[in-house]
């Protein structure tokens, strides 16, 4: 399934957080968003899954426009918010047990997802017992409970140790097969290890929009391509 945007802007007040962002993503593709802080990519990510409404622009899911109220079109969306909000007074499995019922999805796809995301000795656990790694494990798992084809990850692994990232990033590898991946990061290495293709934005406009490859080949490789994308001017 696609993921576009389609001059999608957002205005909180006099600030324009996003401007006029155009961009698809396509089955398949892991796409990495880059930028400094406040450039704008939680506010992206947000109209793309349909929880803010955008001031102007549209978001389009699979060909269909996104907005505040399709359900049917969420259906289809994973989403993974900053800073990974569970409830972590409950247990692994008993959260995602709560995500489910939501959902109204079989209680039986709940092991499977502790399967996939490696929660199997951790399921019985309190969430907020757990290591940063393995909360985020925690959120990913219920971001893919109703099986959707579209993930949006809003920094999945900030705050991990580099162990724990590496580990968060060959789970959202694993879930690459019949996928379309969106994550945000400001870190260089982890978009280079496992993205297909790399945005940047800052200061809401969108700076470079390329392959991988094209990004490696840049003079000075990925980092001098973001120094100079998100430069000051
Ligand atoms: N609800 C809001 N009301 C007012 N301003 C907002 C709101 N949400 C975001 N902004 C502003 O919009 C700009 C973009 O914010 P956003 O959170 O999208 O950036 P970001 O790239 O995700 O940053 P970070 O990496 O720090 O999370 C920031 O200047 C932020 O202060």
């Amino acid at each position: 399934m696609s993921i576009e945007a389609k001059n999608l802007s957002k205005q909180y007040g006099a600030q324009i957080a996003v401007n006029s962002l155009n961009f698809s993503a396509q089955l398949g593709e892991i796409v990495g968003f880059l930028g400094p802080n406040g450039a704008g990519k939680s506010t992206s990510l947000k109209m793309l899954v349909g929880l803010i409404q955008p001031s102007s622009g549209e978001a389009y899911i699979a060909g269909n426009r996104v907005n505040t109220d399709s359900i049917e079109l969420k259906k289809q969306i994973g989403y993974l918010a900053e800073d990974n909000p569970v409830y972590s007074e409950m247990y692994v499995k008993e959260f995602l047990s709560f995500i489910a019922s939501i959902h109204q999805i079989p209680q039986d796809r709940i092991q499977e997802v502790i399967q996939l995301t490696g929660l199997t000795l951790e399921q019985n656990k309190k969430i907020h017992t757990l290591s940063k790694g393995y909360q985020q494990r925690v959120g990913i798992a219920q971001a893919i409970l109703h099986n959707p084809s579209i993930l949006i990850l809003d920094e999945p692994t900030s705050g991990l140790d580099p162990n724990q990232m590496e580990e968060i990033r060959a789970l959202i590898l694993s879930l690459k097969p019949g996928r379309t991946i969106l994550f945000s990061s400001h870190i260089l290495s982890e978009v280079e290890a496992i993205c297909d293709r790399l945005l940047i934005i800052n200061h809401g406009v969108l700076q470079a929009d390329c392959s991988m490859e094209e990004a490696k080949a840049f003079p000075g490789g990925i980092s001098q391509l973001f120094q100079e994308k998100t430069k000051s001017k």
